[in-house]
């Protein structure tokens, strides 16, 4: 399919997604290699006060719910556990917990909860008054540090959609001193909190979630390296690896993110996800449309080009660059399949399991990467 319009704003679709976005790799699944038992998963608890906005950040990111869906949702009593598994590299648990858990309740069991958790998710609602909820963060996360220190703990300042932009920083430095603060009072420096400003309504939840997510995927830093290099020998300006169904990029080349070029992207994941299920369907049903053939074009009025490849089931590359760039875009295609070979061999190294040989199959998939990828004759990368 293609599509144009006058201004030359126009996008093509090759190929196609799945029409049931559903979770979970199925163990015939030549992409779900290595697929962890749910009890092994790494946790992500969602936690804060009643009302704060846990179930609606789970539903939007990992059900498709739109945001204003969310107004219906009904108050969660017990915990709700979500197996997210849409990803050889994201699969983990999410566990969402009712407002009003008292961690003092002798059924509480805090050595299981908190001793297989890779990240505890703390909400606060920035347009209520959020002196209860800090003092429920501060109980719950010294808590948790005493169980596992390792975990990873994240603060979603939220609903920040209804709030100016300096209420939003004002309302950030305030939590975040007042945090820092009493942790500090209670001798706790060196635990660490990570401030995200959040909202359903924009794609700030995706971007929180994404670096979320990438603190607890092992290969990050190979994946990184992979980018780097495919953008450097491609003339390309910014690549996300995305997780088609949630739109979380599980890693990005090192230079900076700014938030446009990510919506943009995940903009553009939408509008082939939405044409491919309206469209791309071929005769049989059964079939999965989203292939190594899937990919998509769109050539922007600004001389910039987006351009997403399907790495595999689950995930997606989309990149931007300038058109000048994409004139040779049998290299950047060349590179593209080298570099989709790579991540195979990184998801290859999973299932077999020991670290020794992931460290020396990513430093191989790494080097060779380097060697088989052609040059786009463009020496440094542009800005
Ligand atoms: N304006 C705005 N409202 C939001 C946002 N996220 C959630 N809400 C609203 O907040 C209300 C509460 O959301 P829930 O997701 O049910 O909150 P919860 O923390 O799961 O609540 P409990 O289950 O009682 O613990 C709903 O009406 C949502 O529509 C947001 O980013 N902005």
């Amino acid at each position: 399919m293609s599509y144009d319009d006058e201004d030359g704003y126009g996008y093509s679709v090759v190929g196609s997604f799945p029409k049931d976005f559903g979770y979970g790799p199925d163990d015939t699944d030549s992409d779900a290699v290595g697929i962890v038992p749910t009890e092994n998963k790494p946790r992500i608890l969602l936690m804060g006060l009643r009302r704060s906005g846990k179930s609606s950040i789970q539903k939007v990111v990992f059900h498709k719910m739109s945001p204003n869906e969310t107004l219906f949702l009904e108050s969660t009593n017990k915990i709700v556990k979500d197996d997210i598994s849409n990803s050889s590299f994201v699969q983990f648990q999410i566990w969402d917990f009712p407002g009003q858990i008292d961690f003092f309740d002798p059924t509480f069991d805090s050595e299981m909860i908190f001793g297989g958790t890779g990240a505890l998710i703390f909400v606060i609602d920035a347009q209520d008054d959020y002196m209860e909820a800090l003092a429920k963060l501060h109980m719950t996360v010294t808590r948790a540090y005493k169980v596992n220190p390792d975990i990873k703990f994240e603060v979603f300042i939220h609903k920040v959609d209804g709030l100016s932009d300096d209420h939003k920083i004002e309302t950030q430095r305030d939590i975040h001193q007042r945090a820092n603060d009493d942790l500090a009072d209670a001798g706790l420096e060196n635990l660490h909190l990570s401030f995200y400003l959040t909202s359903i309504y924009d794609h700030s939840i995706f971007e929180a979630f994404s670096k979320v997510v990438q603190k607890l995927i092992p290969q990050l830093p190979i994946l990184e390296n992979l980018l780097n290099i495919l953008i450097s020998n491609s003339g390309i300006e910014k690549a996300f690896l995305f997780d088609v169904v949630s739109k979380i990029y599980i890693a990005t080349d090192s230079s900076p993110v700014d938030m446009q070029s990510y919506e943009l992207c995940c903009d553009m994941l939408d509008v082939v996800i939405d044409i491919s299920c309206i469209y791309g369907m071929g005769e049989d049903p059964e079939a999965n449309p989203f292939d190594k053939e899937s990919s998509s074009l769109i050539k922007l009025n600004n001389a910039t080009v987006l351009y997403l490849r399907e790495v595999n089931k689950y995930l997606a590359l989309v990149c931007i660059l300038r058109e000048d760039s994409f004139e040779k875009q049998g290299i950047i295609d060349y590179n593209f399949h080298c570099f989709r070979q790579a991540i195979q061999e990184v998801f290859e190294v999973r299932t077999k399991a020991t670290t020794q040989q992931h460290g020396a199959a990513a430093m191989n998939s790494t080097a060779m990467l380097q060697d088989s990828m052609q040059s786009n004759g463009i020496s440094e990368r542009p800005h």
